[in-house]
């Protein structure tokens, strides 16, 4: 078992990477990385820019076949699985940009989701209500007829991780929620992702910039330096390692 897989407590985790050297034509941008996400846990994936946080993501998520290296979801190999049988099994990627329609409303677009196949089609477990849905983001209630071009940048990001959401995902991947926003609207945000592990089991991995708040709301944290983990670690630990944490954004600190 990796590293990473054992920092869970050794269950079978919900996501372990293994190893994962990924990037664009053969070069690779991430290198031999190890990581994991416990079921139900919330686990930050951090460092500076052009570190290879969204290549990491998108190749977990199947959009980037790697370039070696396993990646497993439940105990099940899935590396190289194209990303549409990948949420029909339960895995859903909040993209950065957030991907949206700016023609259809908020309501459209959970129905729309809630059209595709998820967890509920192949786990036997029911997709979440529309009702259960808007009680853990009422803000998006307030807006269901309004099309998703006139929200404001804090409602866009809730709908894009709303709409994840309808098909209940076992695994949650969420590429920086925060692009774009005011540091007090991300502070209601990100909260988010805690109650989604909390009330719906989901096991999130989350890319942000927002360190500070990012390890608030995280389990475990890595980061990532120049394509490698250069720090992993409970997120209650790191907050207390400032010195640490800005060595491993320079890339001067061993995982
Ligand atoms: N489609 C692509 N083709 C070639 N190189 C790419 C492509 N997408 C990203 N890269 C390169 O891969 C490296 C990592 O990019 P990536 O977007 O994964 O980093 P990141 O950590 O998410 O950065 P940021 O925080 O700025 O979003 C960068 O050098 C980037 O230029």
């Amino acid at each position: 078992m990796p590293e990473a897989a054992r920092s869970t407590g050794g269950q079978e985790t919900a996501l372990a990477v293994s190893e994962l050297s990924a990037g664009y034509q053969g070069i690779p941008v991430v290198r031999e990385l190890n990581l994991a996400v416990g079921h139900g846990e919330v686990v930050a994936l951090l460092g500076p820019n052009g570190a290879g946080k969204t290549t990491t993501l998108e190749t977990i998520a199947g959009l980037h076949r790697p370039i070696s290296g396993t990646i497993k979801v439940s105990g099940r190999d899935v590396a190289g699985t194209a990303a549409h049988v990948l949420a029909r099994r339960g895995m859903a990627l909040v993209p950065e940009g957030r991907a949206l329609f700016p023609g259809l409303t908020v309501r459209e677009h959970l129905r729309l989701a809630g059209g595709r196949g998820g967890r509920g089609s192949v786990g036997g477990n029911s997709r979440a209500s529309e009702r259960e849905l808007l009680e853990m983001l009422p803000e998006l209630a307030k807006c269901l007829d309004r099309k998703a071009g006139l929200l404001s940048g804090g409602e866009q990001q809730m709908l894009a991780v709303g709409r994840a959401l309808v098909t209940r995902p076992s695994l949650l991947l969420v590429d920086e929620m925060s692009l774009g926003l005011a540091p007090v609207i991300v502070e209601r945000l990100l909260p988010i992702l805690r109650r989604v592990a909390g009330e719906l089991g989901t096991s999130v991995l989350f890319v942000e910039q927002h360190v500070a708040l990012a390890l608030q709301i995280a389990d475990r944290a890595y980061i990532l330096t120049h394509g490698q983990i250069s720090l992993e670690g409970p997120a209650a630990r790191l907050r207390e390692s400032r010195e640490l944490l800005a060595a491993s954004y320079l890339g001067e600190t061993a995982a």
